[in-house]
């Protein structure tokens, strides 16, 4: 099977859940093209999913578990029940990937140790305005509940650059190694951009970006969306003070922030966990930054601190 090639495991799932995401984005393409986007309300308050969440959970899921029948998988979705599509699987090992030598401490990690936290679809609201270039596909790797490797697929990148252009990348990264497909960009020196949501705010998120003294703020959709405006300096910090994010939103993103020398931690600038049992929610919210991470940690209200606690 593909998945049992001598490479050790961490290096074996970035490169099984590079393929599985590139397969996952153009699954979220098709279904926005067949124009039956199949929207459900879920239980949460402004909580949607789409045919296209509900079909790429089950491309990666599916893929990843038949590769690797030993790992915690953890996906946004619930499974749908529906007999497997056997056209959206997905089990080619990314030869980039199997390339690279993988970083000392993760050469011995075991099926036991690992968790792989998947959000099929990030910035699901967005997708359904056609706001598409917000979207993402996020495969987190944990280890011992340490994000320590991220895979995300942006299926609309570039969509904006017109007919013939290429649409949509995948960007990789290992802690202890460093991110491929994304470049590390520093953002203005003589303003402040902070970045938060457009689709869940609360009074608590207003205040806490107001505490910040932003010069301009980016509201706009999607966890990996916004941790690659940091990446790609085009915002200084990524600031959502309130409990709306999953595991799943933050572990690939976070790892792929980390490995370029960045930080993600909740608002009081705890590390976030994610062990199999943790419960979902950050419920600390999230912060994400390369530079001045503790000022932003200290501009944070109290009053805000107090509502989101860890
Ligand atoms: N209140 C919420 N309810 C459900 N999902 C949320 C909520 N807040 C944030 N999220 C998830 O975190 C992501 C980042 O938040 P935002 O886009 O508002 O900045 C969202 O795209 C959504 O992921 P998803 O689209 O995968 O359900
Ligand atoms: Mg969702
Ligand atoms: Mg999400
Ligand atoms: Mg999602």
């Amino acid at each position: 099977m593909a998945g049992n090639t001598g490479a050790p495991l961490v290096l074996r799932l970035v490169a099984a859940s590079v393929s599985v995401a590139e397969k996952a984005g153009a699954i979220v393409r098709n279904v926005f093209n067949s124009g039956e986007l199949g929207v459900v309300e879920k239980d949460g308050k402004n909580d949607l999913q789409t045919q296209a969440d509900r079909s790429a959970q089950e491309c990666i899921v599916q893929s990843l578990s038949r590769q690797f029948p030993k790992v915690t998988i953890i996906g946004e979705e619930e499974p749908t029940g529906e007999t497997v599509d056997e056209s959206h699987l997905e089990t080619r090992l990314s030869e980039e990937v199997l390339k690279v030598v993988c970083p000392q401490n993760l050469q011995s990690v075991k099926d036991e140790d690992v968790v792989v936290w998947v959000d099929p679809l990030d910035g699901t609201k967005e997708y359904t305005e056609g706001f598409l270039d917000h979207v993402t596909v996020l495969i987190g790797v944990a280890v011992n509940g340490k994000a320590v490797a991220g895979v995300i697929n942006q299926p609309y990148y570039n969509y904006k650059a017109g007919p013939g252009a290429t649409l949509g990348r995948t960007m990789w990264g290992i802690v202890g190694l460093g991110a491929f497909g994304v470049e590390r960009l520093v953002p203005p020196a003589d303003k402040r951009i902070v970045t938060t949501t457009r689709s869940h705010s609360n009074k608590l998120v207003t205040e806490s970006i107001e505490a910040m003294q932003p010069d301009e703020v980016l509201r706009v959709g999607g966890a990996g969306h916004k941790v690659l405006l940091v990446i790609e300096g085009k915002a200084h910090a990524y600031v959502f003070a309130t409990p709306g994010c999953k595991k799943w939103d933050t572990c690939a993103p976070e790892a792929i922030l980390h490995a370029l020398g960045g930080r993600l931690t909740d608002i009081h600038g705890n590390a976030l966990q994610y062990h199999r049992d943790v419960k979902h929610p950050n419920t600390g919210g999230v912060l994400a930054t390369y530079s001045d991470h503790d000022w932003y940690l200290s501009r944070m209200p109290e009053s805000v601190k107090a509502a989101v606690k860890p």
